[in-house]
C-alpha cells in the first residue's frame, strides 16, 4: 500500500493542538465542539478530531515497546501492532506510520479529523490517534479474527473451511461498507484499496473494512476532490482504468470488490503465482466462464464441496462478473450490489429468501441479470406501479419521471415490436433481454412471465424493473400477489426493497430502505434505516458523517480534508447506462 499521508492539504489554520501538546490528558476523550457550533466555519476552526490523543509512551507502554511479538503485519504504509490501553484494558490495533512522506501535526490532525468522521459497523473504527514529535500512529479498533485471506486461502489443518453462506453474509457486510462511503458520506469517499487483506474478520466472520480513507491521499489528491489518479498498487484488485491512466472513480471500487467477491466464490486468490499461467490471474481464468452461464457452479471453491443453491451460485456469478466489467460505467452501483447480496446472504436452508421479495434496482442492468441467472426462479416484474401510486411517486424525483416517460414510450415501443415477434425460444429471448435491458421483453420472456404485470398502458411514471422471486409453489396465488405488489401493505409474506432513485447526499442514509408490507408506519425514516438490518439479523447500522445539523458545512468540509471525495459519475445513477 501507498505512503498514507502524502499529500495532505490544509487549506485552513484550523488546527486543533498536537497530542503531545494535550498530554497531561492524553487518553481522555477529545470531545467535539457541542453541533450547534460546528455551523460556523470561525468556530469549526477549534474543531477537533472527536477521537483520542495518545502520547508516544502510552502507545509504547500498549504495544510493549512496539515488540516483534506484537506485530500483527506490516504494509505499505507502516506497521500494525496490537496493544492493550493500560487505561480502560481496550485492545487496539496501532499503526506507526512510515516516517517518509511525513506531515506537520495540522495536517496530520486534519486527516485524523475526517478519518473520524467515518463512522460504520461495516468500518474498522478509528480510536485514536497519536503526533508526538515525529511520530505518526492511529489507534484502531482491534478485530480479533484475522483478515479474509487467512480463512479463505491460508487456513490451519483440521481448520473448517468457511460456508456458502457465510462467504455471502461476508460480501454483504463488505458492501455495506464500501455503500457507505460511496453513498451515505457526502461527498463520497473512493476506497481505492480494496482487497481480501483489508477485509478484517471478527469472531463470528462479521466483516470490518480496514485502510478505508488512507489512500485517498496522494500527490495531487488534494486539488480535486472529483477523481484521482493516485497510486492504487493492488495488483490483482486494479480496475482496468486504473491500468489504462484514467481516473478513478467509486466504479473502480466495485470493480476490485468484484475481484473479491470472486475469490469468495472460488477459493482462489486475486494472483496466484503457484497456478499455472493461465489461471494466475482470477479475473483472467473467470472471463471465458463469465459467458458460459452454464459453467458457472462449477466454480465454486472446491472446498465448499457443492453446499449450495444452484440459484444462489449462479446469482453470485452474475453480480461479480457485472462488478468486474471492463467499462466503469457498464458496472452496477455497490448499493445495489449490496441489496442482491441481502438476499443471497439469508439464512435459510438453501439461500433462497423466506420471504416473496420484490426487489427494486437504482440501475435496470441488475434486476435483468440477475434474473437470467435465477434457474428461472426470479422473475421480473417490470413497471409495476400504477399512475397515482404513492410508492411510484416516492421512488424518483420529478425530472427522473420525465425520463422515465421517454423511456416507457420506448419501451412500449419495443414491447409491440416484440410482441410481433414470439416465435423464438427462452433461451434466445433471456438473451435478447440482457442485449436490450431497457425493452419490456425482460418482464415477458422469462420463464415466470405469466407472472409479470402486463405493460400498463397508463403507466408513464412506472420507475423500474422489480425482480420478484418466485416459488413454483406459489405459482397459483399470482393474482393474489400481484395485488399484493401493487397496493396491499398488510401482507406479511411480501418484503419489499425499495431503493430511492435520487442519491441526496444530504440525508441520514435513506436511500437504502427496505419495507416489510406488513410494517403500519412506513414514514418512520429512522426504522427504514433499520429494516435492512432487521431482515437480516445484521449488527449494521449505518450512520451519515453529517448529520443534520452539520449539513450545512458539508462543502467547507470537504475543503478541509484530504479524504480523496468523488462525485458520481454521469450516468452512474438511477437508470441503467445501456439505455
Ligand atoms: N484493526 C486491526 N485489527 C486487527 N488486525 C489488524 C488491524 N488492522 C490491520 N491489522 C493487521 O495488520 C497487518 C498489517 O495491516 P496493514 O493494513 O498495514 O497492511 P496490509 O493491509 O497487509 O497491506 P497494505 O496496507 O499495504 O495494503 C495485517 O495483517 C492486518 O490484518
Amino acid at each position: 500500500m501507498m505512503n498514507c499521508f502524502p499529500c495532505f492539504t490544509s487549506q485552513k489554520s484550523s488546527i486543533p493542538p498536537s497530542g503531545n501538546e494535550t498530554s497531561e490528558n492524553n487518553e481522555q476523550e477529545v470531545r467535539p465542539p457541542p453541533v450547534a457550533a460546528v455551523k460556523h466555519i470561525e468556530e469549526r476552526e477549534t474543531e477537533q478530531p472527536p477521537v483520542k490523543t495518545f502520547n508516544f509512551r502510552e502507545l509504547a507502554t500498549a504495544t510493549k515497546n512496539f515488540r516483534q511479538e506484537c506485530l500483527l503485519g506490516e504494509g505499505g504504509s507502516g506497521r500494525v501492532y496490537k496493544g492493550t490501553l493500560q487505561s480502560t484494558g481496550q485492545l487496539v490495533a496501532v499503526k506507526q506510520l512510515d516516517k517518509h512522506g511525513l506531515h506537520g501535526t495540522k495536517e496530520f490532525q486534519a486527516e485524523v479529523l475526517s478519518l473520524s468522521k467515518l463512522e460504520h459497523p461495516n468500518l474498522v473504527k478509528l480510536i485514536g490517534y497519536c503526533a508526538d514529535g515525529d511520530q505518526r500512529l492511529l489507534v484502531f479498533e482491534y478485530v480479533s479474527g484475522g483478515s479474509l485471506p487467512d480463512h479463505l486461502f491460508e487456513q490451519e489443518p483440521g481448520q473448517k473451511p468457511i460456508d456458502w453462506l457465510t462467504r455471502m453474509k461476508i460480501a454483504f457486510g463488505a458492501a455495506q461498507g464500501l455503500d457507505y462511503l460511496h453513498d451515505k458520506v457526502n461527498p463520497p469517499v473512493i476506497y481505492r484499496d480494496l482487497k481480501a487483506a483489508n477485509i478484517l474478520l471478527d469472531d463470528e466472520f462479521y466483516p470490518k473494512l480496514c485502510d478505508y480513507g488512507l489512500n485517498n491521499l496522494a500527490p495531487g489528491a488534494g486539488d480535486s476532490m472529483f477523481h484521482s489518479s493516485c497510486v492504487m498498487d493492488t495488483y490483482g484488485y486494479s480496475a482496468p482504468e486504473y491500468t489504462r491512466g484514467e481516473d478513478l472513480t467509486v466504479k473502480s471500487d466495485v470493480y476490485s470488490f468484484g475481484v473479491v467477491l470472486l475469490e469468495l466464490i472460488t477459493g482462489r486468490r486475486a494472483v496466484d503465482t503457484t497456478k499455472p499461467n493461465d489461471e494466475q490471474n482470477l479475473v483472467a481464468w473467470a472471463q471465458p466462464i463469465f459467458r458460459d452461464p452454464k459453467r458457472y457452479p462449477d466454480m465454486a471453491d472446491p472446498l465448499l464441496k457443492k453446499n449450495f443453491s444452484e440459484r444462489g451460485i449462479n446469482q453470485a456469478v452474475a453480480i461479480t462478473s457485472m462488478c468486474l466489467q471492463e467499462e466503469p460505467t457498464a458496472r452496477p452501483l455497490i448499493s445495489d450490489v449490496m441489496v442482491a447480496l441481502s438476499f443471497l446472504s439469508m439464512s435459510t436452508e438453501d439461500g433462497i429468501p423466506d420471504a416473496v421479495p420484490i426487489l427494486s434496482f437504482r440501475d435496470k442492468s441488475m434486476s435483468i441479470a440477475l434474473s437470467r441467472h435465477g434457474s428461472c426462479s426470479v422473475t421480473p416484474f417490470s413497471l409495476l406501479q400504477k399512475e397515482g401510486d404513492e410508492d411510484s411517486s416516492s421512488v424518483s424525483s420529478e425530472s427522473e419521471d420525465d425520463e422515465k416517460k421517454e423511456e416507457s414510450k420506448g419501451s412500449k415501443k419495443k414491447q409491440k415490436e416484440d410482441s410481433d415477434d414470439e416465435s423464438g425460444s427462452d433461451d434466445e429471448k433471456g438473451q435478447e433481454e440482457v442485449e436490450k435491458p431497457g425493452s419490456s421483453k425482460s418482464s415477458s420472456s422469462d420463464s415466470g412471465s405469466e407472472r409479470a404485470s402486463p405493460i400498463d398502458e397508463s403507466n408513464a411514471t412506472a420507475q423500474s424493473l422489480e425482480i420478484k422471486y418466485s416459488y413454483s409453489s406459489e405459482e397459483e396465488e399470482e393474482e393474489e400477489d400481484n395485488e399484493r405488489l401493487s397496493s396491499s401493505k398488510s401482507d406479511k409474506d411480501c418484503t419489499s426493497f425499495r431503493y430511492d432513485s435520487e442519491r441526496n447526499h444530504d440525508d441520514s442514509p435513506k436511500n437504502t430502505s427496505i419495507a416489510h408490507d406488513d410494517h403500519s408506519d412506513d414514514d418512520d425514516d429512522e426504522d427504514h434505516e433499520t429494516r435492512l438490518e432487521d431482515i437480516h439479523s445484521s449488527k449494521s447500522e449505518a450512520h451519515s458523517v453529517y448529520s443534520d445539523d452539520d449539513d450545512d458545512d458539508a462543502g467547507e468540509e470537504s475543503g478541509e480534508s484530504s479524504l480523496n471525495r468523488a462525485e458520481p459519475e454521469e450516468g452512474d445513477h438511477g437508470s441503467s447506462d445501456e439505455e
